[in-house]
This record gives structure tokens, sequence and C-alpha cells, in this order.
């Protein structure tokens, strides 16, 4: 077989090469990191435990980076708010989380932080591992500035990794968060050993789950169908690389929550999303029959037995309600 220009060994297209501020050098960020790298950009890949400092890893940056898990995002941003950034540089959020303390999403606390920078969501069906090994992956770059976005957009392109821009930032960034609660469901479907049709009777009603919740806050239908939305529900919940997905099956082997966190030894944002979800939820009155067994579930008041029993047993509606 000849190469041509869409073989992964192939560099990609020239960019013009910027510099890049990554925070947080987990899995995600260093496979960030090495997107940026392959097409010819400087990074500076800062962490906690070890290289340079906050302050010289953002010197004279065009874009910053951050994936780091939602734990650490407030401490991060109250550091940086004391240090000095360029001027009006996109600030890139790739985590999929919920703040425990707002309730609110990572973009929506960095345009808080940082009012004065577009704020651009990465969000995908993006497992580390695989895009690590150079297997083609699509994602999502999505915000309310569109040229921050396109700049973002050519920053992370190439070959190997296709990337399309948004304007729905909301929606993009709830559909990445939102299918890790559906993924710990996903895990404990197949670790029960529940079969194709319940697999599938989960996804499906768990897709108008998430469009439930991410419509009333903010985010529009058509994204939860897109990349950022389905595509990620389809790979976290089919994959045991997804650390959400083996929270869930780990609960269905019957072992706990602790020894599966222990034994994950890693980042499962599903765990503390879920009892975040559950708190929206409740004071904005949605209902997330799903969520809500996954949230019993994790908080050890149900078994995953009876968590499926109770799904089956519900009110018998139709499935879509005319308008
Ligand atoms: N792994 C994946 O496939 C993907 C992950 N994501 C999302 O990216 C985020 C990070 O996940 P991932 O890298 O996989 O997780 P890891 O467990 O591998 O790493 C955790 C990251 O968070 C940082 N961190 C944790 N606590 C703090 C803190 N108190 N202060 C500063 N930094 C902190 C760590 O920084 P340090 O380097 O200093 O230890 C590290 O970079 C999550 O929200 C996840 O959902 C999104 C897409 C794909
Ligand atoms: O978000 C991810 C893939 O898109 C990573 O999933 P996990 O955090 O469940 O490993």
């Amino acid at each position: 077989m000849t190469q041509d220009s869409t073989s992964l060994s192939q560099p990609p297209v020239p960019h013009q090469p910027l510099t890049l501020a990554i925070l947080g050098a987990g899995a995600w960020g260093s496979a960030l990191a090495q997107l940026a790298r392959y097409n010819g950009h400087t990074v500076n890949l800062w962490s906690r435990r070890f290289g340079n400092s906050l302050e010289e890893s953002i010197n004279a940056v065009d874009v910053l980076v951050s994936a780091i898990s939602m734990r650490g995002v407030a401490v991060t941003a109250q550091q940086l708010q004391t240090l000095k950034l360029p001027e009006k540089i996109p600030i890139v959020t790739a985590t999929k989380g919920l703040d425990p303390d707002s309730t609110r999403t990572p973009s929506q606390l960095w345009g808080n932080w940082f009012p004065q920078h577009p704020i651009v969501v990465l969000s995908g069906p993006n497992l580390s591992a695989e895009i690590e090994q150079g297997l083609p992956a699509a994602t999502v770059v999505a915000s309310e500035n569109l040229e921050a976005a396109k700049i973002v957009q050519t920053v992370f392109a190439s070959n190997r990794f296709r990337v399309y821009t948004s304007s729905d930032p909301m929606g993009t960034e709830l559909g990445g968060t939102l299918k890790n609660v559906i993924a710990i469901a996903a895990g404990v479907c197949d670790g029960l050993q529940l079969g194709t049709n319940a697999k599938s009777a989960l996804l499906t009603r768990a897709l108008t789950e998430i469009i439930r919740i991410g419509t009333h806050l903010g985010g529009k239908t058509e994204t939860f169908f897109g990349l950022s939305g389905l595509g990620d529900m389809l790979t976290t919940c089919n994959s045991a690389l997804s650390r959400n997905y083996r929270v869930g099956y780990g609960l269905a082997e019957g072992k706990s929550l602790e020894q599966v966190l222990t034994e994950l030894g890693s980042t499962a944002e599903g765990v503390n999303t879920t009892n975040v979800l559950i708190e929206i939820a409740h004071r904005e009155r949605i209902p997330v029959p799903i969520s809500w067994q996954v949230y019993q579930l994790l908080n050890h008041q149900i078994t995953p037995q009876k968590a499926v029993e109770a799904l089956m047993e519900r009110d018998l509606k139709p499935e879509f309600y005319d308008r």
C-alpha cells in the first residue's frame, strides 16, 4: 500500500507554530500535549508534581488548555488569577465534570474567573489511550467566540485527529460530562450480563435523559446527537478503557465503590458528577430516572440488581410525549 496524505505515519499539514500551556499532566493533558506537538507546536505541560512553575509555564503562551480533573480546577484557577496570563488568549477547558460547590460547569467557572478571555470547550469521544497510540479520533471545540474555536481547531487538527467547531459550548460540555453518569450505568449493565437489548434500551433512554437535562441547562438538542453527546456516550459506554464504565462494572461484580476507585488509581468524574447532577435535578425538578439509580448505587442505598428492577418497574408511559 502506498502512503498518501491521510496516512497516520505522515507528518501533518504545517500550521503556524504556537506555544501552548497545558495544565495537568494526567492521561488527558499528556495526550493533548502529544497531539499539539505532532502539529509542531511548543507545549509547556504543567503539573503540580514536577517541572516548571505555573508562572513559568504560562509565560508568553498563545493558548491555555486546562486538562485538570474537576477537583483541581478551582484551586489552579485561583493560582492563575495571581499571575499574569497573556492578554485575551483563548482558555480551552477539557475537563468533563461539575463543580460540587457551585454546581456549575468548568467553562462557566473559567468564564467567571477570566471574563476578558474567550473560553473554548474541547470535548468528544476521546479515550486518551487510543489517541496516544495514534488511532484516528474526532472531537469538537465549541465557543461563543468562533474565531477562538477556529484557532483551537487548527492547533489540534491533524490526519489523526479531526476537529469540528461548534457554537454551543454548554451542549458540548454537558454531553461529555453527563455521559460519565451513564457510563457507570452501562458498566453495571454489562457487569450483570443483562444482554444487548438491555444495553440498547439503557443507552437510548439515557440519551433522552441527557437531552432533557442538557437543554434545560442551555445546551442545544442537536449537539447531544453529535460527537460530544451520542458519540462520547457510545465510546465511553462500550469500552473497558473508560474508567467510569469500569466503576459500574466493578460495582456489578460486587466490589465496593472504595475498592473500585482504589484499583482504578485515576479519575472517574462520573462519581462526583452524579452527586452534583442529582442536586441540580432536585433543585430544578428535572426527572432523571437512570441517574437517580446510579446515585443511589454510588451512595450505598441500593444494589445493582435492585436498580435494574426499579428502572424496569417504573410507571408505563409513551416513549415520546406529543408536543
Ligand atoms: N483520560 C481521558 O481519556 C479523558 C479525560 N477527560 C477529562 O479530563 C480530565 C482529567 O482527566 P485525566 O487526565 O484522564 O485524569 P488523571 O487522573 O489521569 O489526571 C488527573 C489530572 O488532574 C490534575 N489534578 C487533580 N487534582 C488536582 C489539583 N488539586 N490541582 C491541580 N491539578 C489537579 C492532575 O494534575 P497533575 O498532573 O499535577 O497530577 C492531572 O493532570 C477529567 O475531567 C476527564 O473527565 C476528557 C477526555 C478524555
Ligand atoms: O471522556 C472520556 C472519553 O471520551 C474518558 O472516559 P473515562 O473518564 O470514563 O475514562
